[in-house]
């Protein structure tokens, strides 16, 4: 279903600056989308076509198909629906305190006072800024005023938040820490637009993709499919993603698995061919093209996991009994991860699960259990990419704990599950306090 799309959208500036020349796009509910595209290209302009703050000369924006309308009632409505988190931050926020800032979108939709106190407790915490309330948002750091900039879009707990450039000038773990909350927005419901110069973010993160150039769209699609046209990123000033380029070298070497296009880290490690081909002796009734078993392989003859069902396509005989084999490897044995809903917490069920579960490392994913973590001083390991770590040392046999609610619990579930689906190394994944089938998988 459409949530938002527009055709033929023109837009110039006073100064005849034409800055969108006829853009079509259709934003599908609940997906992330990636605008990149070299400065000046007009995805600023684009975005503040889609929450109606600019008006199209020609063309239509559609909200829920219906053509948006430019009236103070109906813009108000859109606007409540359609948030948008400028790149500047300083554009956006101008109340006297944080608390206030946080409050004029729910006081401005009409909320009463009770509302908006408790609206603005809730996004405060939601985001993690509570300390910073009573500040001036002047006073803040970039990165700080950037959450602010956020939580006052976030406490219209708007459908749709468009955001421009949301990790420039950040630091890197602040930057992974929006992108944290952003996942967590999205797996609550909210549809995402943002628009970056970074292509390794709308690579990994974008469920699509618009390259725009000149006010144009000039291409769109897939991650995996848009960053390996040469030359859609060279007209949009832009290179390909480091994951895909050193894939695709180790690709033309024949070193990695083809048409794999990894977007994660475990996913780069996972297209690596093992060396493949052994010399073996097989008896007279083995034929070319035959399979055989070699068994369980573990210790150091095991590549990428702690235990590997290894078989042999035997691909050339010779005539003293010698073949030329082709090795496939499966994991049968490896890490594990154990997910424990922080929405469910009490101290002693964890540390027992700590404990009997035999834990390497912590994670915890989402603001709350970040937070929960430290307010029950739970050492974490993993704070970052959590999914992806806790993956990665599994394989090495490492055992993780996810600290994780709400529908990060199944996403983390999905994409673990995908992995071992997708790469035959089985990583044992149990759930502590929560049942599968309580999940929505
Ligand atoms: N207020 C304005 N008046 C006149 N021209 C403007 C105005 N704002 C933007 N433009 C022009 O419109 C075009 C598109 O600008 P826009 O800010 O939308 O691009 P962008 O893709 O967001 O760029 P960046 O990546 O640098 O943020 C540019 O040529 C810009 O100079």
């Amino acid at each position: 279903m459409m949530i938002l799309e527009t055709k033929g959208l023109k837009y110039s500036y006073q100064d005849g600056t034409q800055a969108i020349k006829g853009v079509d796009v259709k934003i599908k509910k609940g997906k992330k989308i990636a605008f990149v595209g070299k400065n000046g290209s007009g995805k600023s302009t684009l975005f503040m076509l889609l929450n109606g703050t600019l008006k199209p000369k020609e063309g239509a924006v559609y909200f829920h198909g219906k053509p948006m309308e430019y009236d103070a009632k109906s813009l108000r409505e859109v606007r409540k629906s359609v948030g948008i988190v400028f790149q500047n931050s300083d554009d956006q926020i101008f109340a006297p305190t944080v608390y206030q800032d946080v409050g004029f979108g729910p006081t401005n939709l009409g909320y009463s006072k009770e509302e908006v106190e408790e609206k603005v407790e809730q996004t405060l915490e939601y985001i993690g800024i509570t300390e910073f309330k009573d500040k001036p948002p002047h006073h803040l750091s970039g990165g700080q005023k950037k959450r602010v900039a956020i939580a006052g879009v976030c406490s219209m707990e708007p459908e749709i938040m468009i955001l421009d450039e949301p990790l420039a000038n950040l630091d890197p773990v602040g930057a992974d820490e929006i992108l944290d909350l952003l996942n967590e927005l999205n797996h609550n419901g909210t549809t995402l637009i943002i628009s970056t110069h970074d292509v390794e973010l709308a690579y990994s993160w974008a469920d699509y993709v618009y390259f725009m150039t000149e006010g144009n769209v000039i291409g769109e699609g897939l991650p995996e499919d848009v960053f390996r046209d040469a030359d859609l990123l060279r007209k949009s000033y832009l290179r390909q993603p480091r994951t895909l380029e050193i894939y695709s070298e180790l690709e033309r070497r024949n070193l990695a698995i083809r048409n794999r296009f990894p977007t994660s880290v475990p996913e780069l490690v996972n297209s690596f061919k093992p060396p493949e081909l052994m010399w073996i002796e097989v008896s007279a009734d083995v034929k070319e093209g035959d399979i055989i078993n070699l068994g369980v392989m573990h210790g150091e003859y095991a590549i990428s996991s702690p235990y590997e069902a290894v078989n042999a396509k035997v691909l050339h005989i010779h005539p003293d009994g010698h073949a030329i084999a082709e090795m496939t490897r499966h994991g049968i044995k490896s890490g594990g991860i154990v997910i424990y809903d922080t929405d469910r917490y009490d101290e002693a069920s964890f540390r027992k699960v700590v404990a009997e579960e035999d834990i390497d490392n912590i994670g915890a994913m989402g603001k709350k259990s970040k937070t929960l973590a430290e307010n029950n001083l739970i050492d974490l390991q993993i704070t970052s990419g959590v999914i992806d770590k806790s993956i990665l040392m599994a394989l090495c046999g490492k055992r993780s704990l996810i600290m994780t609610s709400g529908g990060m619990v199944e996403h983390a579930v999905k994409r673990i599950d995908g992995y071992a689906e997708n790469s035959g190394i089985a990583i044992q994944l149990s759930l502590a306090n929560i049942e599968r089938d309580e999940l929505d998988l």
